[in-house]
């Protein structure tokens, strides 16, 4: 990882500098889902040694960090947000880390990827980041269970875009997956897909919920033909969230999707990633797995609430010496 320095990775490119082609999706190929495996024991082998490599240090975690930020879809997803709340993390998203202490590592103008609320407060997060260029992203479809009735769903997809929403995190039907019903899965995807329009779609797999890593391999490969621009873990409600097993599993099969189409879909791992640490984890395995192109924004978000305190820590000690106290940073 020790390719970059702290000024080179202060670049946070956004989904519209970047002009990556987005995914237009493909015809379902049931011949290439069924072939999708998923070795449990090799992968959570290969997993278990992710966390113990030597981490990068000094101002090469630091620009590592900064990455880490610009790849942050700042989220609160609570049943009492207020508007109140939702300004307070947009100011965050516009200044994720102190003035100084940007402007002592070199890296002013950083910012977080996205924002991510509710239907509700996408008004209030589109009118707190007029003129930053930071994306709100909007989770819809009946989130996080995705069961209210399907031309609600999209009628709510429909609504979050009008409401300025560049981003919709939709959640797919975990009963398809479960039951082996592809096509549904792949139906369900493409109408979702179409109703966000210009709007770029993240399908939530909710993979606490798919019962083996062979679903998850077989639900990112069909969300993927259905035209998603990312996949994504998890609405960061299910009892287990993130993980690296569950990482690999659809690192790979973007990767086998790129290899196939020639299309890059982005990857969202979401839910308890609140460590500084573990953001380096992952930023590892992404830059292993699929290379560092997908070490931008476009390709590469981390769906956090709480992630941003704790890299803000760890980078103030880089600047001072001394960390802060947590309830310093309780936004982010
Ligand atoms: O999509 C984002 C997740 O809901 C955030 O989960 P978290 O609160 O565990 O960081």
């Amino acid at each position: 990882m020790q390719t970059e320095t702290a000024a080179t990775a202060q670049l946070p490119q956004t989904i519209a500098e970047q002009h990556e082609p987005r995914n237009p999706g493909m015809e379902l190929d049931m011949d290439w889902v069924m072939t999708a495996r998923a070795n449990r024991s090799a992968i959570e082998r290969r997993a278990a040694t992710l966390p113990g490599r030597r981490s990068v240090k000094k101002d090469y975690q630091a620009a590592w960090l900064a990455r880490a930020i610009s790849c942050i879809d700042l989220t609160t997803l609570a049943g009492d947000d207020t508007e109140g709340r939702v300004r307070r993390l947009c100011a965050k998203a516009r200044q994720p880390v102190r003035a100084d202490l940007l402007e002592a590592l070199g890296m002013q103008g950083l910012t977080t990827g996205a924002v991510c609320v509710y239907h509700d407060m996408v008004d209030t997060a589109v009118e707190a980041l007029k003129g930053s260029g930071i994306p709100v992203a909007a989770v819809s479809t009946g989130f996080p269970a995705g069961l209210s009735p399907f031309h609600l769903r999209l009628a709510e997809i429909g609504e979050s875009v009008k409401a300025g929403a560049e981003e919709i995190d939709i959640v797919i039907t975990r009963r398809h997956v479960l039951q082996g019903n592809w096509q549904a899965l792949y139906d369900e995807m493409k109408a979702f897909s179409a109703a966000c329009g210009e709007a770029h779609v993240k399908a939530i797999l909710a993979t606490g919920e798919l019962g083996t890593l062979q679903n998850v391999a077989k639900a990112s490969l069909v969300c993927m033909m259905a035209g998603a621009d990312f996949i994504k873990t998890s609405t960061g409600k299910e009892s287990v969230n993130a993980t690296l097993p569950v990482s690999l599993v659809m690192i790979r099969a973007i990767r086998d999707y790129h290899q196939r189409t020639g299309y890059r879909v982005g990857y969202k791992p979401a839910g308890g990633i609140s460590k500084a640490k573990d953001s380096l984890v992952y930023l590892s395995l992404i830059k292993e797995e699929l290379g560092d192109r997908w070490l931008r924004p476009d390709l590469f978000r981390f769906g956090a609430s709480s992630l941003l305190g704790d890299i803000e820590r760890q980078l103030e000690h880089h600047v001072t010496g001394a960390y802060s106290a947590s309830w310093r940073h309780a936004a982010g």
